[in-house]
This record gives C-alpha cells, sequence and structure tokens, in this order.
C-alpha cells in the first residue's frame, strides 16, 4: 500500500469520467470548502474560452494569492498532446510538480484518466507522479455506471489513491448504489442540475464537502 500520508494534506486531485462532467464546478466547491488553492496545470481551449482558472477563482471567490497559473495553456480544444502539437510545443514533466502553498491544494485535470499529455504520458500518469488522491466525478445519469467502474478500475490497478466519486446531475440512487458496490468507493457529496451557476450556489453547495480529515478515512486503493 503506497504512504500517502505525506501528501494528503497538499488535498486532491480532481478528474473525470469525461470532458464537461462538471470537474470545474466541483472545484470551485471543493475550493470554497477548504479556502483551497486551485491549480489547472494543463489547459487547453483557450481558442474558444477563458479557460478554468478565471471560472474557479470567481465561483469560489478566491483571493488571487490562491491561484496557480497553468504550467502550459493551449489554443486547441484538444487534449494537451494534440494541443501542445499544434503549436511546436511539448509538455516537460519537470514543470508537473505540485507548487508549494501553505493550505489544500485542488488540482484540475484536463478532460478524463485516459487522455494524453506526452507520447508518454496520459493524465493518469500526471496523478501517479503528484501522489493526491483523486475525487473522480461523474454523470449521475444513465450509462455513467460502465464510465465510472471502468475509471476507478484504471485508478485501483495502478494503486492511486481514491477519496470518492461526486454525481453531477439529477439524484439516481440506484446508479450511487451500484458504484459504490461494484467500485468499492464513496460518494462524497452530490451536485445538482443548476439552473445558474453562480458564486452563491457554489457557497451552498460547498457545506456539503466533508472536512478534509474525514475524507482521508474514506481514501481506498
Ligand atoms: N450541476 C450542473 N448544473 C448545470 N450545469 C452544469 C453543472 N455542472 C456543470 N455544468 C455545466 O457544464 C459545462 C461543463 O462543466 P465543467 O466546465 O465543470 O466541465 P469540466 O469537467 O471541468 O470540463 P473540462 O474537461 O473542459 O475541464 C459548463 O458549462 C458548466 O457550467
Ligand atoms: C478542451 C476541453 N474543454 C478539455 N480541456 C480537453 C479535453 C480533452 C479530451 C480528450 C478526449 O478524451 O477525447
Ligand atoms: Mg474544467
Amino acid at each position: 500500500m503506497k504512504d500517502i500520508s505525506t501528501n494528503w494534506q497538499r488535498g486532491v486531485f480532481v478528474t473525470g469520467t469525461d470532458t464537461g462532467i462538471g470537474k470545474t464546478l466541483v472545484s470551485a466547491i471543493l475550493c470554497r470548502a477548504w479556502n483551497a488553492t486551485y491549480w489547472k496545470p494543463l489547459q487547453t481551449g483557450l481558442a474558444d474560452e477563458d479557460g478554468d482558472t478565471p471560472t474557479v477563482r470567481d465561483l469560489a471567490g478566491l483571493d488571487p494569492s490562491r491561484i496557480i497559473p497553468p504550467a502550459y495553456a493551449f489554443q486547441a480544444p484538444l487534449a494537451p498532446l494534440a494541443a501542445g502539437d499544434l503549436e511546436n510545443v511539448t509538455v516537460n514533466p519537470g514543470r508537473l510538480v505540485l507548487p508549494q502553498v501553505p493550505g489544500p491544494l485542488v488540482v484540475e485535470g484536463a478532460g478524463g484518466l485516459m487522455v494524453p499529455v506526452r507520447e508518454d504520458m496520459m493524465i493518469v500518469d500526471l496523478i501517479e507522479s503528484l501522489g493526491l488522491p483523486v475525487v473522480l466525478v461523474t454523470r449521475s445519469g444513465l450509462g455513467t455506471i460502465n464510465h465510472t467502474l471502468l475509471s476507478l478500475e484504471a485508478m485501483q490497478r495502478r494503486g492511486i489513491p481514491v477519496a470518492g466519486v461526486v454525481p453531477v446531475g439529477p439524484l439516481n440512487s440506484g446508479n450511487e448504489r451500484d458504484i459504490v458496490q461494484f467500485g468499492k468507493t464513496h460518494i462524497l457529496f452530490q451536485v445538482p442540475h443548476l439552473d445558474a451557476i453562480t458564486e452563491t450556489s457554489v457557497s451552498g453547495l460547498a457545506c456539503n464537502v466533508p472536512l478534509l480529515d474525514v475524507l482521508q478515512q474514506q481514501i481506498s486503493q
């Protein structure tokens, strides 16, 4: 079993079963709940959007000192490997190391676990190298059981500690039951469908987030 005690206080890595699944919203909720520092090391898609960092800053009401800028920011709305290729940039793993921050750190991935970062590296490899426990963001509805269990299995095979799952969307307790049972994991909290995503709604949802030390007790490998 891996010793995660040294990195635990550093925070969590937020990944998902897909892109556009709600990782940024969940990251904002976690930052708000823990007054954490936010880091999106690999940002792509800046041709179409401002990126996740300003979104989390605004939704969580974070002080600028609680924001670490991305290590890489690419224009194309693609995986980091493909987006970097278009700019003739190869990601240097030496720049993907945990920043030293005073409190907890919330690190958001790009897309899901098997997203290419370099020819020899995917997001799941980055997670392994950072050593943070994972919060897995999932869709709540039909089809999520397969995606969620595959993601959990990929992490379990690598010995990556999983803090738990956060379903986003209409409550589906049947899916949650199956995911907990077959995935040997926990539901950390739920995020319902929101008509408006605002600092107020994020603040309200932050009340449902477990304390860091409670989360620690739920970690499975
Ligand atoms: N609970 C929700 N209710 C309504 N809309 C939501 C909810 N969660 C996320 N969304 C919307 O879905 C879209 C994708 O969410 P989000 O940006 O959090 O995805 P992501 O997983 O961070 O994607 P990426 O891989 O690009 O980082 C956004 O427009 C967001 O506002
Ligand atoms: C641009 C987008 N919003 C994400 N940042 C990148 C998602 C890459 C997903 C790759 C894939 O799984 O097919
Ligand atoms: Mg995001």
